[in-house]
């Protein structure tokens, strides 16, 4: 029996976006309303002693004035305000994070959500043909954890050749051996030893990192598909000596719930007085004195711009679509744009261009031989408020993922360069809980599913530029998806292991998978479906335009390998926007590892020498004890699951990957 509110040691809060009248679950449902007022009266998930509460009188100087809450800026005030004598000020445009975003079968409730996504699109051109003419959608997290509050969680450090293609674009001193210790800062994993090897993890870093701890049946027969098909299935995505194939992933979550990288990172707020947070503060530009960052500007919630002094640094890390329009702004970026905008020239750097995403097609499917009934009930509910698993604690489908080579792929250096995801089975709405609710109005019409096929080194390459000087005016994003003839080749041979997965005994007789007619028709007139026109035409109708947007101040570009920008002091960029090509998988993992990276270039600059022997001292001994294994520190700090369900699914992959590699062998 699920049981009234529990005391906190504070009060219960309600704060934030709700989850009632999402896109993805809309209209007044009285059965979201009990969820959400169920989940404020549990403290683990609402934690209304550990809010971020904006600061309401800012002193007018800080030390460091950090721009952006995100993958990286949590990450960067968390290291920087480890030193006492630091005082540093966080400011983030959006406000705090939803309760319900706790929740991972909730993981597209909030997008297109005004209040904590910047709802950003492309420009439109020819792709994306199905939005409309309104260009592609990119969610971007407008809210403290920034995107790690809308993503999906999937952990992943690229590939080692991703890093020596860094260092080739000019990002000295980022090869992967180099940047391993700042990975290992981070990964706090729960696995090793019993998933993961210590060899390849850390388990002391604060952001936790394993499975889900509910892996719906759908996971499982998706699996045995792929099997079937033939592409490989490894047990973990991370480990070198298996860079391609099939996984459930290891996420960002704990105790059930999404961990942004706020609740990871921020909640030392706590300890540390000399961490300031400013929430619904727009920053609109760096203040410049001659070639030196000497504050910020910003827009507050009501309207009024306000301005504060940084004493040594400013740091942006509003992410790889923001951060350009802050330097534009500012007066720092290529020529042509400032003149063009009357913006007084501080620096000419290429910024907003080297503008990179993931990319790909979707495909969506109908599971004819299954009723389509709502996945999210009182059961799953109780399940969920009672025990923190079941349905709710993950993401379904999406939680399984691929790794693999096109035909263009560097195999010798063991670079995949495509990736799989899947989509469906959430338990995301519900009208009235009732076992069995059918989910729209034709309950026998099959159960719909998609799937991404996704290019992981796309050769296109866009830019970005302002529309307009006023600072809340969005900047105007031009990818130029499949501007170069790469690209469709490597969707292609995506989509052609996607069919792979799709002819199997398993999809084909037991689930009658069928693609849905409402998602082919722009296409028909291509010819026979799956053919290489057919896949062409819907690439570019249904383009997967990726939320992995990087490279738009990137280092050898706009910032040197220290991520200060050329030329200006006082002013660093520390986020997506500083890699300068992309990694092979999910980047979050890496962006946090730029943070951690980047944060610990300020503390070698700024820290007193005594104190920064001591604080290089502490790191490379912890680097070291982190290295130490198989009898080391590692066996001490493992968690072996106890979850049943979790022990099943990583039992059947070590099965599945075990028989991969006897039939590659044999
Ligand atoms: C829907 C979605 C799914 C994804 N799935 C995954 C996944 O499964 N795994 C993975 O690894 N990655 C995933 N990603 C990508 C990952 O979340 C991003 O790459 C990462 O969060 C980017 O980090 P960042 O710090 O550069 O920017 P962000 O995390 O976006 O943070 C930027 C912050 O800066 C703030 N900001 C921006 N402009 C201003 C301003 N002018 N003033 C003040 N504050 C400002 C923003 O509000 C935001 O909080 C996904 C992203 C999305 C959107």
């Amino acid at each position: 029996m699920i049981s009234s509110p529990e005391i906190c040691q504070c009060p219960l809060v309600d704060e934030g976006a709700s989850i009632v009248n999402s896109p993805v679950c809309n209209g007044i449902i009285l059965f979201m309303m009990l969820i959400e007022s169920y989940m404020k009266g549990r403290c683990d998930i609402a934690s209304p002693c550990n809010r971020i509460v904006s600061e309401k009188n800012p002193e007018p100087e800080y030390d460091f004035i950090v721009v952006g809450s995100g993958a990286s800026g949590a990450v960067v005030a968390s290291r920087l305000s480890e030193v006492d004598n630091f005082k540093v000020l966080l400011i983030e445009a959006g406000g705090p994070e939803p309760i319900g975003s706790r929740i991972p079968s909730f993981y597209r409730t909030f997008w297109f959500n005004e209040l904590v996504d910047w709802r950003y699109r492309t420009v439109p051109s020819n792709y994306c043909l199905d939005q409309e003419g309104q260009g592609c959608m990119y969610p971007r997290g407008k809210v403290l954890g920034g995107s790690t509050l809308l993503n999906g969680m999937m952990y992943h450090r690229g590939h080692k050749a991703d890093y020596e293609d860094w260092e080739k674009a000019g990002a000295q001193g980022w090869s992967w051996d180099e940047n391993l210790p700042y990975f290992d800062m981070t990964e706090g994993n729960k696995q090793i030893g019993s998933l993961v090897s210590y060899k390849y993890h850390s388990a002391s870093g604060p952001m936790p990192v394993q499975m889900f701890n509910y892996q719906p049946r759908a996971v499982d027969e998706l699996v045995n598909a792929i099997y079937e098909s033939g592409l490989p299935i490894i047990t973990d995505m991370n480990d070198p000596s298996t860079p391609d194939g099939f996984s459930i992933a290891q996420t960002f979550n704990e105790n059930g719930q999404r961990i942004t990288t706020s609740r990871a990172f921020l909640r030392a707020k706590w300890e540390r007085p000399n961490l300031s947070v400013l929430l619904h503060s727009h920053v609109s530009k760096v203040i410049l004195d001659g070639k030196r960052a000497v504050g910020v500007e910003y827009i507050d919630t009501k309207g009024n711009k306000k301005t504060v002094r940084a004493s040594k640094e400013v740091i942006l890390s509003a992410g790889a679509l923001n951060t350009p329009q802050i330097l534009l702004l500012s007066g720092v970026g290529p020529r042509e744009t400032l003149r063009k905008f009357n913006i007084p020239v501080v620096e000419d750097l290429p910024v907003g261009k080297n503008f990179r995403n993931h990319y790909g097609a979707t495909l969506y499917f109908m599971l004819t031989k299954l009723n389509n009934t709502q996945a999210l009930d009182w059961n799953v509910f109780s399940e969920y408020i009672l025990r923190r698993t079941g349905p709710m604690s993950s993401t379904a489908l999406t939680q399984v993922t691929g790794i693999l080579y096109s035909s263009l792929a560097d195999k010798k250096r063991r670079q995949p360069d495509i990736q799989i995801f899947f989509n469906g089975f959430y338990a995301e709405c519900s009208k009235t809980g009732r076992i069995g609710e059918p989910s729209g109005p034709c309950p026998t019409n099959g159960v719909n599913v998609s799937a991404n096929a996704a290019a992981l080194l796309p050769r296109s390459v866009g830019y970005i530029t302002l529309n307009s000087t006023d600072p809340l005016d969005p900047p105007l994003f031009y990818p130029e998806y499949f501007s170069h003839p790469h690209d469709m080749i490597m969707i292609k041979d995506a989509i052609k292991y996607l069919k792979m997965i799709f002819d199997t005994d398993i999809l084909q007789n037991k689930y009658g998978i069928k693609l849905d007619p409402e998602y082919t028709k722009q296409c028909a007139n291509t010819g026979q479906e799956w053919s290489d026109k057919w896949m062409e035409c819907m690439a570019r109708v249904h383009t997967d335009a990726q939320n992995h947007q990087i490279g738009t101040a990137a280092i050898g570009h706009v910032v040197d390998p220290d991520l200060m920008v050329y030329n200006i002091k006082g002013l660093r960029v520390i986020d997506a926007s500083v890699m300068p090509t992309q990694t092979s998988g999910n980047p979050q993992g890496t962006i946090m590892m730029v943070a951690e990276r980047g944060a610990a270039k300020i503390k070698e600059k700024w820290m007193e020498k005594n104190a920064r022997i001591s604080n290089l001292g502490q790191s490379k001994a912890m680097y070291q004890k982190l290295r130490v294994g198989p009898y080391g520190p590692y066996d001490t700090e493992v968690t072996i699951t106890s979850d049943t369900n979790v022990k099943k699914s990583v039992h059947k992959l070590e099965i599945l990957s075990k028989m991969t590699k006897m039939r590659s062998r044999s």
